[in-house]
């Protein structure tokens, strides 16, 4: 056999095969020569896609949310989807479902538990008839799928839960738990904590349960719908005799929605879900970028005092190209549930101040949101004077624009005196019912945080 190469090239003398090569030899040469090749290819496929991860985490916008338990934290994650990543959002929704129908079947226990205490201590001005005392009977499985609702979920009991109750100013929602972020995340994309699939039997089970759980809220609709219409149940939620969370009145508005057997969560209930997460939650959003897909993670860390969890805040500090604060200015009146004796806006000024001025966060764009706008609507029609709790509002008019301008003012004012490098600061008033306004405020978020995202790309 006659092989050509060009004696000239060294490494074709190197390469060339041996002369006089039996056809045993060849096949042996050339079937190492393709493993060879092979291994090759591999190493170089390897590093292609080791590249393309550090580029793809070069690019990925990476958003810290942060804010006191009960800020809202949970709101944007979703928000996002809804605006940016819809297939996303839809592949997600119906999981939500088991978590829209813990919160009602929680507030309604809330409120059996309320009557009963009343009833207990047989206080004179108890106006309870026999046929609550039915409605309570006949409500009692409630008590059960909020357990089976729980253990589904992975939930925890809270450490503060075994608090002695707080006064009418501190709202302690009734035995509140948590739920943890990964087993949460799992359930929601029906995969294990490590990430393998859910087995078809814990699959099948979880089907099972959900189906029965959903059987047995139907049966109680009627019930429910009759508990959350009476008359006095309404007075002791006005008079905030009974701890419910702020979404609880929406879901219980919506009963006979929620409780049917072919409910198929909307958008809006799922931004009215009340989770307490334990935990870090990473979201990660695919984006559709004008044909370019772009990837956000969203790190949602829990925002309770007595987790700990503000000190989990450090190590994400590093990382992230945005922090987005969300200062609920609704709660001026309130205390944190974890430490009565701080007022929460306070709180909120507090941890502000304290973002603003890390020196780790210096080329952070942090954007904060003045949530829960509608809930501030709400309290001044009541006729609740902000200045009795934020003395420093003065005679300013008792208004929410006039509010939210002065609060605005204020944490604008706190970034800019405690920054140790000029920035620019986004302020936004935003609320989750106002879905125009929260789409607008959402592409300029975008917007913002990704012209600072390319300037720095630039730089570096
Ligand atoms: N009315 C109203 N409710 C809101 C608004 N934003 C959030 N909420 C509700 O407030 C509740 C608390 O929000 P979450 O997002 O669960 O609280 P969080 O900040 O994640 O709290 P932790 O998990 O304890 O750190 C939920 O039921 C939300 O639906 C708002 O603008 N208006
Ligand atoms: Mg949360």
């Amino acid at each position: 056999m006659v092989f050509n190469f060009d004696a000239a090239d060294p490494l074709a003398v190197i390469t060339a095969p041996p002369p006089n090569e039996t056809p045993g030899e060849r096949a042996a040469r050339e079937e190492r020569e393709a493993e060879a090749q092979r291994i090759s290819d591999q190493i170089d496929e390897e590093l292609r896609a080791e590249r393309a991860t550090v580029r793809k985490q070069e690019e990925m916008v990476k958003i810290l949310l942060l804010g006191q338990s009960e800020s809202g934290n949970d709101v944007p994650p979703p928000d996002f989807l809804i605006q940016f990543a819809r297939d996303q959002w839809a592949r997600e929704r119906a999981s939500w479902r088991a978590a829209i129908q813990l919160n009602a079947v929680h507030s309604v226990n809330a409120i059996v538990d309320a009557i009963e205490r009343s009833i207990a201590s047989a206080d004179p001005q108890s106006s309870f008839t026999s046929r609550h005392q039915v409605l309570l009977f006949r409500l009692s499985p409630l008590r059960r799928v909020e357990e089976d609702l729980k253990h589904m979920l992975g939930t925890r009991d809270s450490p503060d839960a075994r608090a002695p109750p707080s006064s009418l100013s501190t709202r302690r929602p009734s035995r509140e738990f948590f739920v943890c972020s990964w087993e949460w995340r799992a359930f929601l994309q029906g995969s294990s904590r490590d990430g393998h699939h859910h087995s078809h039997a814990q699959a099948t089970r979880d089907t099972v349960n959900l189906d029965n759980i959903t059987e047995v809220i139907a049966q109680c609709a009627d019930d429910i719908q009759e508990l959350w219409e009476d008359e006095l149940v309404q007075r002791m939620v006005q008079r905030r005799e009974i701890a419910l969370e702020d979404s609880a009145t929406f879901f219980l508005d919506a009963t006979s929605r929620i409780t049917s057997r072919g409910y198929h969560p909307t958008d809006d209930d799922i931004l009215r879900i009340r989770l307490r997460t334990l935990g870090v939650q990473e979201h990660e959003l695919t984006i559709d970028d004008e044909g370019k897909t772009q990837t956000w993670k969203i790190y949602d860390v829990g925002g309770s005092r007595t987790q700990a969890s503000r000190r989990a805040w450090v190590p994400y500090f590093e990382q992230v190209n945005a922090i987005i604060f969300l200062a609920p200015i609704s709660c001026f009146d309130e205390r944190l549930t974890e430490d009565p004796r701080v007022n929460r806006l306070e709180d909120s000024f507090i941890l502000w101040k304290a973002i603003c001025s890390s020196q780790l966060l210096t080329s952070t764009t942090l954007v904060i949101f003045l949530n829960k706008k509608d809930l501030l609507d709400k309290k001044i029609a009541a006729g609740i004077q902000v200045k009795t709790y934020l003395p420093s509002y003065g005679d300013k008019p008792n208004e929410t624009n006039s509010v939210v301008k002065y609060l605005a003012t204020k944490f604008k004012e706190t970034a800019v005196n405690h920054s140790p490098k000029p920035r620019t600061c986004h302020v936004y008033a935003t609320s989750v019912v106002d879905k125009r306004a929260t789409a607008q405020t959402l592409v300029s978020v975008r917007i913002g945080i990704m012209k600072e995202h390319l300037k720095k790309a630039i730089l570096l």
